[in-house]
């Protein structure tokens, strides 16, 4: 059996398992299910922004309280139906997250999780202060839910509504990481750096996603109001965001089968230690608060993906790759194309460009031209300044002195991703791939540019389409490098000269007019050598120009132009291969220490 049909098998079961709750179970139970329910759909959001992107918030049930208090309040206060509250709630919390979003989301380190904190304890107090809100007796007598004039009072007549959302929002995330913006949200971790290349914007994918989560935690607010009827601000406190943390914790940070998993276990586990605790010791609280830190403790020592990877540890199931593979792809019409600039127009321009670091100038008046279909080299000793002198023109570092042009426009001051969009694809001397990611939805994030789905038409299934071009575009660039046969390997299990490949297939796949490679061939097997050789001398025919620092000289001198010589940050040489082989300065500098 595939583990695709496994999988299915799986949450079929699941799915009948739940159908049957409020046939099988009392009402005690059924209403525990309803609270794993809602809590699934805080998880959910945490497991997309915390445990796959990595942005840390300790204050979703801060959310949870917006929109409870939110719904509560309107259908209380001008006996509005609930279903009216639901938007009402949806909204109020989405810009609230976005506001909370914007101001925070810049920070970096350890003061991004710290604001979480911050806002975490402050939106209850809040609720707990404010007359209209009922200060800290809450609002009570809160209308039910109800479908025409069947109102949903008890736990078995809201339980069906609950899990539908699970259901819904479940799927609305799987869709959601297997689309271009869910391959961007799998590389937040990479960094700025990394998403900036192939033209994303790391802080609008981080806001999206922090708003995006706040609405499941929404869901789940507007549903804790109308089936609990009474709200009061302890349910939204900061320590229920860090059960919340803990749940995703314990069910795998990275996996939406893990949300649903941590949120039934600490729920019950909780239910459970209530219920005995007393019968043993009056300090049944301290003893559960310590039974949950020591579990916490102990899962992030030896099991930091959670309960399900560690029971698929032990059962030696293989976890199946992300994205599936299909076996016969229809044929589709290909991404559309940019037009190349003709040969031997001016492409690149860089004028006495000079990088410091504090005291070391790394890049000391440097000056050169690049004319469009030619491909140049950029060679030097190491720590000449070739590295700094490439994320120069790529924007990602800013120049301390001097100008640079691509196209005829000057980008100077552009930063990284607009450059990228204009055309500059890169890699990186220090390989930045997603490891866990397969090597197809490395590649394809390449085209990320190329596409325009957003969340919202990812998570609904809207963006087939464009995700069978994008593939096709991978697919293609997988096959140029010769890894066909091996898109859904994991990238991090190639060797290191492999996922050089892989960046180059990354960059391809934005369809570059200026490829910026840094040693790409560090690491490469002499026949793979010789196929990148053939493969740039293809690109540079098909009319791409190519900046390459290598420090191959076999390989470079075979296949550029021209060369450009550094050495201490400055330029030494300019001019063809032969040239720089016979220019004194050059084998004293650099060809001697080859030698
Ligand atoms: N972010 C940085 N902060 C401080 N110094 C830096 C930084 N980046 C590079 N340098 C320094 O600038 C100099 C040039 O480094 P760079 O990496 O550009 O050289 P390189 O020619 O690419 O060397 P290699 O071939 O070894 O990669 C080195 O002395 C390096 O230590």
């Amino acid at each position: 059996m595939s583990s695709l049909t496994s999988q299915r098998l799986g949450i079929l079961a699941v799915v009948a398992g739940l159908a049957i709750v409020p046939w099988v179970f009392g009402s005690f139970t059924v209403s525990l299910f309803n609270d794993i329910g809602m809590a699934a759909l805080v998880v959910l959001g945490l497991v997309l922004l915390s445990g796959v992107a990595g942005v840390i918030s300790f204050g979703h049930a801060a959310f949870v309280g917006i929109a409870a208090y939110a719904s509560a309040w309107l259908s209380t206060e001008y006996a509005i139906s609930p279903w009216f509250g639901l938007p009402f709630a949806l909204g109020v919390t989405a810009l609230s997250a976005l506001v909370i979003g914007a101001l925070t989301l810049r920070l970096g380190g350890h003061y991004l999780p710290l604001s979480t904190i911050a806002w975490g304890l402050v939106v209850p107090l809040l609720f707990g202060n404010m007359a209209m809100l009922g200060r800290h007796s809450g609002i009570s007598d809160i209308a039910p839910l109800s479908l025409g004039d069947w109102q949903l009072m008890t736990a078995e007549s809201a339980f069906y509504i609950i899990w539908i959302l699970v259901g819904l929002v479940a799927t609305f995330c799987y869709h959601l990481l297997n689309s271009r913006m869910g391959r961007a949200v799998r590389a937040v971790r990479g960094g700025n750096v990394l998403l900036a290349s192939f033209g994303a914007n790391i802080f609008h994918v981080r806001l999206m996603l922090f708003v995006l989560s706040a609405v499941f935690a929404a869901l789940a607010g507007w549903l804790y109001a109308h089936t609990n009827r009474f709200v009061s601000p302890a349910p939204f406190s900061l320590h229920v965001s860090i059960d919340y943390m803990f749940m995703m914790v314990v069910g795998g940070m990275t996996q939406l089968t893990g949300a649903l998993a941590g949120a039934t276990i600490v729920i019950a586990v909780k239910n459970v230690l209530q219920d005995l605790l007393p019968l043993v010791s009056r300090h049944a609280a301290q003893i559960q608060a310590v039974a949950f830190s020591t579990l916490f403790i102990l899962l992030l020592h030896h099991a930091r993906g959670g309960i399900l990877s560690l029971a698929s540890k032990m059962a030696r199931v293989k976890t199946p790759a992300p994205t599936q593979m299909h076996d016969a792809e229809p044929p589709v019409e290909p991404l559309p194309r940019r037009s190349l600039p003709d040969k031997g127009q001016p492409l690149l321009s860089v004028e006495a460009a000079t990088k410091r670091f504090k005291g070391l100038v790394a890049v000391n008046e440097v000056s050169f031209h690049v004319k469009s279909g030619e491909m140049v080299g950029l060679i030097g000793p190491n720590g000449a300044g070739k590295s700094t002198m490439f994320n120069l023109m790529t924007g990602t570092l800013q120049l301390s002195s001097g100008r640079t042009e691509f196209m005829g426009e000057n980008i100077t001051r552009r930063s990284q991703r607009d450059i990228a969009l204009m055309g500059m694809a890169r890699t990186f001397q220090h390989v930045k791939l997603r490891p866990q990611m397969s090597v197809l939805d490395n590649v394809a994030l390449g085209a990320h540019a190329r596409g325009q789905c957003g969340m919202l038409r990812a998570g609904f299934n809207l963006d087939t389409e464009e995700e069978r071009r994008i593939h096709a575009e991978a697919r293609r660039q997988i096959a140029r490098i010769g890894l066909e046969g091996q898109e859904m390997e994991a990238a991090g299990n190639m060797p290191l000269g492999t996922q050089r490949l892989i960046e180059i297939a990354r960059a391809l796949a934005a369809d570059p007019v200026l490829l910026i490679l840094d040693e790409p061939a560090a690491g490469l097997r002499k026949a793979e050598k010789q196929a990148l050789a053939d493969l740039l001398s293809r690109l540079r025919k098909e009319g791409v120009t190519i900046m390459i620092v290598e420090h191959d000289m076999d390989f470079v001198m075979k296949l550029v132009d021209r060369l450009i010589v550094m050495n201490f940050g400055t330029k030494l040489f300019e001019g063809d291969p032969q040239a720089a082989r016979a220019d004194l300065g050059v084998r004293e500098a650099y060809l001697g220490h080859a030698a």
